[in-house]
Order: C-alpha cells, then structure tokens, then sequence
C-alpha cells in the first residue's frame, strides 16, 4: 500500500462542555473524517460555516484549543504526527494562511515577519518578491499590522506562506476581502505551487472558487467529508456526484441556472438523516 503525503484517518475532536447541572457533556465537532492529500494535488474542503473546516487545519498544525479532545491517526510522509513532529514541520514543511489575520505578530513589521519564514533564498529579496506578487506596495514592508487594512494583511498572510517552500500548504479561507484581481492571482498561485510538487489543502465555502483550481473536493458537512469527488465529477446536472448535498451544492451555483434554496435544504436534511448525524 502506496502512502499518501497526508492521512487522515478517524479524526474526531470534540470539545467539552458544561450543560445547566454542570454535567460534563463532550460536543463532536468532527467526527470519523478521513482524507489524504499527495504532492502535485489540491485538495479543496467546501463546507458551510461552522461544520469544522479550521478545525481541521487546526488539527493537522497541531493549533487546536486547550479544550479540544481528540482522537484518531495523522501522518505526514508515512510519520506519526506527534506533538514533538508537529512544532518541527510547522511553517517549514506544513504551512498554513490563517483565516484570521489575528494571526500575525502585533508588535512586528510585517515585512520582517514576511523574511523570517523564507526557508529558501535571500530572505529581503524573497519579501519583496512575495509583496510584488500580492500587489503590496514597498512601504508596506515597514508597517505593523494594525496600520494594513484586512485585505492587506490577508494578502501578507499569503506571503508568509508562500517563501515558506512548504511541501503541504494548508490555506484556510484566503481570499474574503480581496478584491477580485487579487483572488484569482492568489488562487493561480496556488495552482503553480502545487504544479511544482506542494500539497494545498484549500479551504473555501466557495465551490465556484474551489472548482477553478481543485483537482478533488472534499464536501464537508457537520464535521466530516459526505463526499470525495473529483473536479471533473461537476459537470452537467451533477450525474457524475453521488451524494444529494454534493449535487444540490453545484446545481445552485448561478451558471447552472436552477438554484433552489429549498433543495439545498432538502439535501443537507437527506445528508443528516443519512449519516444519522441528527
Ligand atoms: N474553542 C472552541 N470551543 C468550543 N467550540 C468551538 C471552539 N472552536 C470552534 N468551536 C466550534 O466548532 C465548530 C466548527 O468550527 P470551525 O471554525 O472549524 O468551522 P468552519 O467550518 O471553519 O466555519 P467558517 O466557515 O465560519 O470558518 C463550530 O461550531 C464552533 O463553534
Ligand atoms: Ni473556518
């Protein structure tokens, strides 16, 4: 059996909660999740909010929260991820743009954190490179985050990914906030990453998004993957997907002309009753 560069097997994470008599009850957020990732290959995870995409990235970065439980098996190129592995590929061979930008460094210019995660090359030259290809002007360099706007920090979070020559890019909703231009150059850059061997785990509610550059979606739904689909699979009337979500999912989107809000609904019901998940 061939390993993949990431698995992912029975991943589940819950957290623990206290109902009204201070009972302690344990709230699944993921549950049985599995997926692999190979080089060359982006992977994109749709879901609404709140069915457990960053957590996801979380898990797999080792960054969950103190009050996350979790159990199941992750490797990376065929090694356990233990905590000790984790905090050493972490920003090197595993990189990550945050869907927060509370992410970066307040008390740091960002151009200085830019150069402090290149891993390969002249770490000003790499920067400024970095800032170029993200349409950042040369006086941004000097700034502190609370002097960018959001799309503008989005796009250094970008830049500290991208000069981090990781093998696995985990990008957790990196576009809201920039303007169109900009989204696709950040998407087509993600696409030459992994033309030139990077893993990209992309993570998106945005299908339409997903589909101009994924070559495998993985439909989440309440805390795991209802559907592994190939990008070739949306087509048509959506014959080739198997599950109802998944077809309600790109039936909806406007180039194919019959969204129905109340089929969305229809399916994401069917989905639940059928992973009994409610
Ligand atoms: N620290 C925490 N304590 C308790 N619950 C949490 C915590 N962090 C996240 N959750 C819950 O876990 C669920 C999944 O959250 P997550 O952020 O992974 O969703 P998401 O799919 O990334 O959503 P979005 O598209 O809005 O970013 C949510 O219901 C959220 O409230
Ligand atoms: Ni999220």
């Amino acid at each position: 059996m061939t390993t993949s560069l990431l698995e992912i097997h029975d991943l589940n994470i819950s957290f623990t909660r206290y109902d009204k008599g201070l009972r302690q009850m344990d709230m699944p957020m993921i549950r049985n999740l599995s997926m692999t990732i190979d080089p060359g290959e982006i992977v994109a995870v749709v879901g609404a909010s709140g069915s457990g995409k960053s957590l996801l990235a979380h898990a797999i970065l080792g960054i969950l929260p103190r009050n996350a439980k979790w159990n199941g098996s992750l490797t990376f190129d065929g090694q356990s991820l233990t905590p000790k592995l984790i905090k050493k590929l972490r920003g090197r061979e595993i990189a990550i743009v945050p869907q927060s930008v509370d992410f970066l460094d307040p008390l740091m210019r960002v151009g200085m954190q830019v150069r402090q995660a290149v891993r390969v090359g002249d770490p000003v030259e790499e920067q400024i490179k970095a800032f170029r290809k993200m349409r950042l002007g040369p006086k941004a360099a000097k700034r502190y985050p609370f002097q960018l706007s959001g799309g503008m920090a989005r796009r250094v979070l970008v830049s500290i990914a991208s000069v981090s020559g990781a093998r696995l890019l985990i990008a957790d909703e990196p576009t809201p906030g920039l303007d169109e231009g900009v989204v696709q150059e950040t998407l087509n850059m993600f696409r030459q990453f992994a033309d030139a061997g990077t893993a990209v785990v992309f993570i998106t509610h945005d299908l339409e998004a997903a589909l101009s550059i994924a070559d495998r979606v993985a439909v989440f739904y309440s805390g795991t993957v209802l559907e592994m689909a190939e990008a070739a699979d949306f087509t048509g009337k959506g014959e080739r997907l198997r599950h109802p979500y998944t077809q309600a999912l790109w039936r909806a989107l406007p180039q194919n002309d019959f969204a129905v809000p109340e089929e969305i609904d229809y399916a994401m019901a069917a989905a639940a009753r059928e992973e009994q998940l409610i």
